[in-house]
């Protein structure tokens, strides 16, 4: 049974984790409340620590997961390529306080946007990222939920989705990878990284109504919805107490 005793909330893998390996997929998913996990979120501290569980700056996590994230997408650059004449436009899903697009994606595109749907965070993300603001960095700041966003065609070099994808259940999740198909550039990338399950099911989150998935269940999806898995690598250095972390990097199985 996977029972796990450790962390809060969708970074740390959850320490309420119910113990459900007999549940179908079906089942967990249908336990995901969206409004819960506005609720859940909205009640956290606006800070890296509040966003990564009580794993912020005082530990080795934030440090290790942006190294971890620079080192795979050099990896791939000469993967993924601007599209001639667009700039190199990333998004960043679920970006909490901005810290993704600060410590990293500012570094690797020429404007970012950010989506998340809780007020506070967008609130200090806007803060966080006020130097950026004011060079032009930033582009749209979309306050809603990833479900429901309208991809504009073609506008992506790189997107990225980190420790979010959970809050989806599969049906909305492979309409979400949809879209992003509809939204990338061509020869663009898109990067999911996210906990795995060490379960050999996808396993309910109560804490913020999340799922974490299996690695088989993500690549069942990333499949069906017509992406490719191009590179995939495990996060290294973080906490032994953590769920193994893996970046998934896709390109559409037909370029658009
Ligand atoms: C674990 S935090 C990760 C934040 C950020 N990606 C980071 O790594 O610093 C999860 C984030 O997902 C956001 N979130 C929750 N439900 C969401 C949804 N349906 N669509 C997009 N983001 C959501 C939360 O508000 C929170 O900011």
């Amino acid at each position: 049974m996977p029972v796990k005793e450790i962390g809060l909330g969708s970074v740390t893998g959850s320490g309420s984790q119910v113990e459900e390996s007999d549940l179908s997929i079906a089942d967990v998913d249908s336990k995901i409340s969206y409004s819960d996990a506005i609720d859940y979120w909205t009640s956290i501290p606006p800070t890296v620590d509040g966003v990564l569980g009580g794993f912020g700056e005082q530990t080795s996590v934030p440090k290790a997961d942006i190294v971890g994230s620079n080192t795979f997408i050099r990896k791939l650059k000469t993967r993924f390529s601007v599209e001639e004449g667009k700039v190199k436009y990333g998004i960043d899903f679920g970006a909490g306080v901005g810290r993704v697009t600060k410590d990293f994606l500012v570094k690797h595109c020429d404007k970012v946007d950010l989506l998340e749907p809780v007020v506070p965070f967008v609130e200090k993300m806007k803060t966080n990222l006020s130097e950026y603001i004011d060079e032009g960095k930033i582009g749209e700041i979309y306050q809603i939920p990833m479900q429901d966003w309208e991809p504009e065609p073609k506008k992506y070099y790189l997107i990225w989705c980190q420790w979010c994808c959970g809050q989806l259940p599969d049906n909305d999740f492979l309409k979400w990878l949809d879209n992003c198909k509809k939204a990338i550039q061509e020869n663009g990338l898109l990067v999911i990284k996210e906990n795995n399950s060490t379960s050999d099911t996808d396993i309910f989150d109560e804490v913020d109504s999340s799922k974490t998935r299996t690695d088989e269940n993500f690549r069942k999806l990333f499949k069906k919805a017509g992406w490719k898995l191009i590179s995939t690598d495990k996060q290294k250095g973080l906490p032994k107490e953590l769920l193994p972390v893996r970046m998934y990097a896709l390109k559409p199985e037909i370029e658009n």
